[in-house]
């Protein structure tokens, strides 16, 4: 069946609600270890039993989040603070999140690009255990989850793993899941960042961008499933490391591993009917993209997450440049899934803007590692046929530099994963050749990005204007400080999946992706586009996030793919506010358990320390990040 009729069969005609209050509520999923919390009252401890299990001093947020930003501080490499909050998400998760939403600039790197490329690196080597709350919870009878039934299952696990070997029986395995899940990541780990084949240890990626969904987008972590393919390596290295944690088995044939997912897709949709999959990281993902696209609720965050995320700063930065978009010639390094995402994207943004489909393909020069993408250089992949220029006139262009001499660019786009691909030589062409030359050095992690933002400033003189795929620090260039963008899609993808779960889509469009990067585009503060940003502060990534979700939501309800029709007939105003409540909250969420906990015991409602929730998500749960400075 069709994902409009999908959608058309389950219209009823949309009821004209006036007040968020009355739209669908958020089903509170079971809010997981808070029970050995500093923070909670000794009266809770002891109704709960487990007076006399933590420390006696009660403590407020702010006291507990100036002790874990002491146990960071006092690691000293990056793989070790990466540690350290993965124990502490696994040990007490609103913890977790009440941390990262007030310091979400200094710890993102730290659960995502550039440390988790390390991290999965190492994973074999740095693996514990499944994580899981104390067993004394998995007895205890008092808690009542949803209508009144009681939680038996109380583990979290770092995320579930699907081998070759259990096909057939995916379903099986899928049911040990012990959640309910509204979203998952996937990962075949066979292209993690711009590391190569990881196999299993491709598992941190899901772990990694699923805490970002959280964080970024508030959907509850007790509602995300971090998924990891075992469908073999081709890692060798990894194949015989004796800890590593996979199947040794060469990487299974095109054909098995689209068994595989067909059955995989079968039996996620059977257990969790409106679940929202994110692909991520697989070395060819376009067979999977164009089979399950119209079928499924799923998006591949590499092809089109990054066409979005770099629409939205690229929109800003055609602005600043002053270039038309007819006159546009953009050179990529990178004719991968990321590559191609992002030119289609453009491509799109061209065409919106008065170009011709022709004239718009024809402003990209894709380059891979065997030089200029051209029709007659030979046998071509399909993903690379749309972008092969047929006007080279037989000549075939190999290096960058050569490319550079001959299309003479406007943009320079890097997704390559060679990192440093963008030389001192390179990056100055560009500044002669170019007012404003755009250079987008998009690979990860940090050792992968084409530049940095260092040597782009320098070798332009500070014309450029620039985004990184992985973080850099901001410098002073001739007395002014300078802040790079960072364009990376974790300005999009959880407000793809926001959208997507909240409008109940059938499927995720080109609309919402292509709506959630012009959503991007329009969410900076004019302080922040009077700074010439690109993209907004990542401190304000939940605000950011809401603007994305509200944008893509609208699409859905364009294209007919979405199933909660009671949002179609709300104002915009009302479905932020829609948005903005239906979004998990660290602070607010340990409260609400804690008072529904008093209410059991016949307590006197709160009493709960308010005084820290300024350090984070703003007391009236509207997401608002508070940041020491812009
Ligand atoms: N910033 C972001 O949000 C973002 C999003 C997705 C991917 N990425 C990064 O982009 C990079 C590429 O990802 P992908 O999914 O397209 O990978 P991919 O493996 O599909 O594509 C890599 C491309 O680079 C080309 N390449 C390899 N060596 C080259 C060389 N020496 N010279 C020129 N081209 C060369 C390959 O031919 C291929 O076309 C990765 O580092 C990834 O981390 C960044
Ligand atoms: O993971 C990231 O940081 C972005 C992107 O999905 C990538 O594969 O590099
Ligand atoms: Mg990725």
């Amino acid at each position: 069946m069709s994902s409009t009729s999908r959608a058309a069969s389950s219209a009823a005609p949309a009821a004209n609600i006036k007040h968020t209050h009355h739209l669908p509520q958020r089903h509170n999923p079971l809010p997981s270890p808070w029970e050995y919390d500093t923070s909670n009252s000794t009266e809770v401890r002891k109704y709960t039993k487990t007076y006399g299990l933590t420390p006696p001093a009660v403590e407020t947020f702010e006291k507990q989040l100036q002790r874990c930003l002491a146990q960071l501080a006092a690691r000293k490499t990056p793989i070790e603070k990466y540690q350290y909050l993965s124990v502490l998400r696994n040990t007490n998760v609103h913890l977790f999140y009440r941390l990262l939403a007030g310091n979400v600039k200094d710890i993102c790197p730290l659960i995502y690009t550039p440390t988790v490329g390390e991290a999965c690196q190492r994973w074999s080597e740095i693996y514990t255990q499944p994580e899981e709350v104390k067993e004394p919870a998995l007895q205890r009878a008092w808690w009542p989850f949803g209508c009144g039934e009681v939680v038996e299952k109380r583990l979290t696990f770092s995320g579930l793993y699907l081998s070759f070997e259990d096909r057939g029986h995916l379903h099986q395995v899928i049911q040990n899941w012990p959640h309910d899940v509204e979203i998952t990541v996937v990962t075949d780990g066979s292209r993690i960042l711009g590391l190569g084949d990881l196999g299993v240890n491709g598992m941190g990626i899901p772990v990694g961008k699923l805490s970002l969904y959280t964080a970024c987008a508030g959907i509850h972590p007790m509602r995300t499933l971090p998924l990891c393919l075992d469908l073999g390596t081709s890692n060798k290295e990894f194949r015989e490391d004796p800890l590593y944690l996979g199947s040794r088995r060469d990487k299974v044939t095109a054909e098995e591993e689209k068994e595989f997912l067909d059955e995989m897709m079968a039996a996620l949709t059977e257990r969790w009917p409106s679940i929202v999959i994110q692909y991520e990281d697989f070395k060819n993902p376009f067979p999977s993209l164009e089979r399950y696209q119209n079928t499924y609720a799923m998006f591949n965050d590499d092809i089109q997450g990054t066409g979005a995320v770099i629409l939205g700063g690229f929109i800003n930065a055609v602005k600043q440049s002053g270039v038309a978009p007819k006159d546009q010639r953009a050179v990529f390094l990178g004719a991968g899934s990321a590559g191609v995402g992002v030119a289609k994207q453009l491509t799109e943004f061209f065409m919106n803007e008065g170009l011709s489909e022709e004239e718009a393909k024809k402003r990209f020069w894709l380059v891979d590692s065997q030089g200029l993408v051209a029709h007659d250089r030979g046998k071509l992949a399909d993903h690379k046929l749309y972008f092969a220029r047929d006007d080279n006139n037989g000549q075939q262009y190999k290096s960058l530099e050569e490319v550079v001499e001959y299309v003479k660019p406007t943009i320079l786009m890097g997704l390559s994963t060679i990192g440093g691909a963008f030389t001192p030589k390179i990056l100055q062409r560009m500044a002669e050749m170019n007012e404003r030359p755009v250079i987008f050095p998009l690979s990860n992690p940090s050792s992968k990005s084409e530049c940095t933002f260092e040597e782009a400033i320098k070798h332009t003189n500070g014309k450029c204007l620039f985004a990184s795929g992985s973080p850099f620090p901001s410098l002073m260039h001739e007395g002014k400080e300078l802040t790079p963008g960072q364009g990376n899609n974790v300005y999009v993808f959880p407000g793809i999946g926001l959208g997507a779960i909240l409008s109940k889509s059938v499927s995720v469009t080109q609309g919402m992706i292509y709506a959630s990067g012009a959503a991007l585009s329009k969410s900076l503060l004019p302080e922040e586009r009077e700074e010439n940003w690109l993209y907004p502060d990542i401190r304000r990534i939940r605000d950011v996030s809401v603007v994305v979700t509200k944008g893509v939501i609208r699409a859905a309800q364009k294209d007919g793919v979405d199933r909660e029709l009671a949002l179609r007939n709300v104002s915009d105003e009302e479905l932020e506010e829609y948005i903005r409540r239906r979004m998990y909250d660290p602070f607010t969420e340990h409260e609400a358990v804690e008072e529904e906990i008093r209410g059991l015991a016949g307590l006197a409602i709160s009493g709960k320390p308010k005084e820290a929730q300024g350090n984070g998500v703003g007391p009236d749960g509207s997401g608002q990040l508070v940041g020491k400075e812009r």
